[in-house]
């Protein structure tokens, strides 16, 4: 049993980002298992043609308004924004309608939590938090990113997806939280996982990173219970996993295909020592020790990276033992603003990261 101090000045602010991330994942769970059976999800596209769900929205006006209700003066970068709730259109008010109701619905379920995160009861005050998360970050003070559907065609196609909340302090993460509804207790490659799921990750800096199951309650649970994790710390090709996502948009499997061949993978093997999951789910499965390396090598040479699709993760890694860098090896830096500067994300035990770099710099040269 590892020894956390109970008067962690992050106590509270984990406290309230659980019990947030708690309830949006009943809700995303509720949506996911309803997608899956009726194949309707209450989806619209956004400019850039990605998708956006009612339970994104959801998600992000509960999240945020937890936030503000304990921290007020507490800025968050969150992904999502209500113009489209908004609108004075069918579509506007389909989906604001749907997405009042399942709040209406998640606030009832987990009512105990209602004291301590706040309840949203009136329309303009759902829009009103969600847009609360129309900070820009930066190098200076503290601030909330906020990923309230990470891996949202994920979710869509009834895969893995999860709902991910950091704290970043002077352009730094010192604390994250993600919920993990469809994750499955045992992953060992594409085609064997099993166990309950629903999986919930935590990481303080400085105290470690912890697991916990996702839905046997609705309260926080403090550290002290959660079962602390650790990365493996394995360096024999024949034993390693990686994992890398599911949408060939996001990131490019053919380069690494051939970092993979550099590291040493081999043969009919690499099917099964590599493990394709949507969203930052990725990254707890490392912390877990199920899986060894995260690979995102990208499809292109302008798009750039958003802070809220791995500052949760970020932390979790580098707290279970693991490092994560760029396609250069360098940190990733959370402090430039809504984007990451740098291109790609590589994470793996810190055994293996300067081999996984090397390759890295190989295949792209
Ligand atoms: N071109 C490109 N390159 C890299 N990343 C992109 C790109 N386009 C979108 N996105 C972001 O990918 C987020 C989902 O990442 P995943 O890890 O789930 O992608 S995947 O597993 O590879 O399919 C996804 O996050 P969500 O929108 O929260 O789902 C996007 O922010
Ligand atoms: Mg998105
Ligand atoms: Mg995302
Ligand atoms: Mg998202």
């Amino acid at each position: 049993m590892s020894t956390i101090p109970l008067d962690h000045p992050y106590r509270r602010e984990l406290e309230v980002a659980t019990l947030a991330v708690k309830r949006a994942s009943v809700l995303t769970k509720k949506l996911s298992d309803e997608i899956a059976t009726t194949q309707k999800s209450g989806t619209h596209t956004k400019e850039d043609k990605s998708p956006v769900t009612v339970g994104d929205y959801a998600s992000q006006a509960i999240i945020n308004n937890a936030i503000k209700l304990n921290f007020p003066s507490d800025e968050i970068v969150g992904e999502e924004d209500s113009d489209t709730l908004r609108q004075d259109n069918e579509e506007g008010k389909t989906l604001s309608d749907k997405v009042f109701r399942i709040i209406t619905e998640v606030q009832a379920k987990t009512d105990s939590s209602n004291l301590k995160i706040g309840k949203l009861e009136e329309l303009d005050k759902i829009y009103d938090s969600i847009d609360s998360g129309a900070s820009n970050g930066g190098s200076k003070g503290r601030y909330w990113a906020l990923d309230p559907i990470d891996g949202t065609k994920g979710f869509l196609r009834g895969d893995q997806f999860a709902v991910c909340l950091a704290l970043i302090e002077d352009g730094q993460v010192v604390l994250g939280v993600i919920g993990c509804p469809n994750l499955p207790a045992t992953i060992n490659s594409n085609e064997d996982m099993s166990g309950t799921k629903g999986g919930l990750f935590s990481a303080v800096k400085g105290v470690g990173s912890f697991y916990s199951p996702l839905f046997d309650n609705n309260d926080f649970t403090p550290l002290q219970s959660q079962e602390q994790i650790k990365m493996n710390q394995t360096v024999d090709p024949s034993s390693l996993k990686v994992v890398e996502g599911v949408e060939k948009g996001h990131s490019s499997h053919s380069t690494q295909s051939l970092i993979k061949e550099k590291l040493g993978f081999s043969g009919e093997s690499v099917a099964k020592q590599t493990i394709n999951l949507d969203s930052q789910v990725k990254y707890c499965v490392l912390a877990k020790g199920q899986a060894d390396i995260y690979l995102r090598l990208p499809v292109s040479d302008t798009y750039r990276e958003k802070i809220w699709d791995h500052a949760a993760g970020n932390i979790l890694i580098y707290e279970s033992g693991g490092q994560v860098g760029d396609i250069s090896g360098n940190p990733l830096y959370f402090g430039s603003g809504r984007l990451l500067e740098s291109k790609g994300v590589i994470a793996g035990n810190k055994a293996i990261f300067p081999q996984i770099i090397s390759a890295v710099k190989h295949v792209l040269n």
